[in-house]
């Protein structure tokens, strides 16, 4: 999936274009990123890429011929690579970020991504070369760039061929809509607390049956909310009631 930024700071981007999963999906050019940074656009002897807010009161936003200079190249870079992306602005005003949002996004044809800085960009920019406005949660952050790469991270996981085996073993719940159950790896006592039998039995379907309740049960003490939007087959039900008969018990 072709992803283009527009940063300030694109070299903060290393956290997910050199390490992990993500890193591993550059390497093997099923996520392609590429970078404009507005600096580069500045045609003043200091390089400003802010500029001051019309109505007064503290802060600076984020210039507008720079911005928009980087924003026309990053669309160009688009087309030459043969996409036609969706433009995203991150922001706390935007759409919030869910797995669904991240897997609708992964189906589009290329992204430009735009990582803001100082108080905000100008409104007129947002209605005339933003599509679509992301919030990945209510908190204000210094900037776009975490934001960016929170997205990046969920969406490029949803693209085929990103996750391998071995990486997708906790991709299955969320996925199904509910929390992730707990897991366990050696050794099998700490502090005098064991690993669940059930999971040192050898029995796949046991093992299948325990995670499923688990996750349904962590699901409806920590996020019932969850569990509302959503319907449960036999079996789910099922283990979901077992948990709740235990949890009571
Ligand atoms: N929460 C969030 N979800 O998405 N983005 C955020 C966030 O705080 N951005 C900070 C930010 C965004 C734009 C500009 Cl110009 C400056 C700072």
């Amino acid at each position: 999936m072709w992803i283009g930024v527009v940063s300030l700071f694109p070299e903060m981007f290393e956290a997910i274009t050199r390490h992990g999963v993500t890193g591993r999906a550059v390497e093997r050019g099923l996520l392609e990123l590429a970078f404009w940074n507005p600096r580069d656009y500045a045609t003043d002897r200091h390089r400003t890429v802010d500029d001051r807010p019309y109505g007064g009161g503290p802060g600076m936003l984020m210039k507008v011929d720079t911005l928009r200079g980087a924003l026309a190249e990053a669309r160009a870079g688009a087309e030459s690579a043969g996409h036609r992306p969706s433009v995203i602005y991150l922001s706390p005003q935007g759409r919030r970020l869910d797995q669904a949002g991240a897997r609708e996004l992964a189906t589009r044809d290329g992204l430009i991504v735009v990582a803001g800085r100082y108080e905000g960009i100008d409104e007129r920019v947002v209605e005339a070369d933003i599509d679509e406005e992301w919030s990945i949660g209510d908190y204000v952050l210094s900037g776009g760039e975490l934001p960016a790469m929170v997205m990046i991270d969920a969406l490029a996981r949803e693209v085929p061929g990103v996750l391998g085996h071995s990486d997708s073993a906790s991709e299955d719940s969320f996925a199904d809509g509910l929390l992730d159950c707990p897991h366990y790896t050696r050794p099998e006592v700490i502090d005098g607390h064991r690993v669940p039998d059930v999971l040192l039995s050898g029995n796949h379907e046991l093992i299948r049956r325990w995670r499923l309740k688990q996750s349904l049960g962590r699901t409806w003490l920590r996020r019932p909310d969850m569990l509302e939007s959503r319907t449960l087959d036999r079996e789910q039900r099922k283990l979901l009631d077992e948990f709740i008969d235990e949890h009571a018990a």
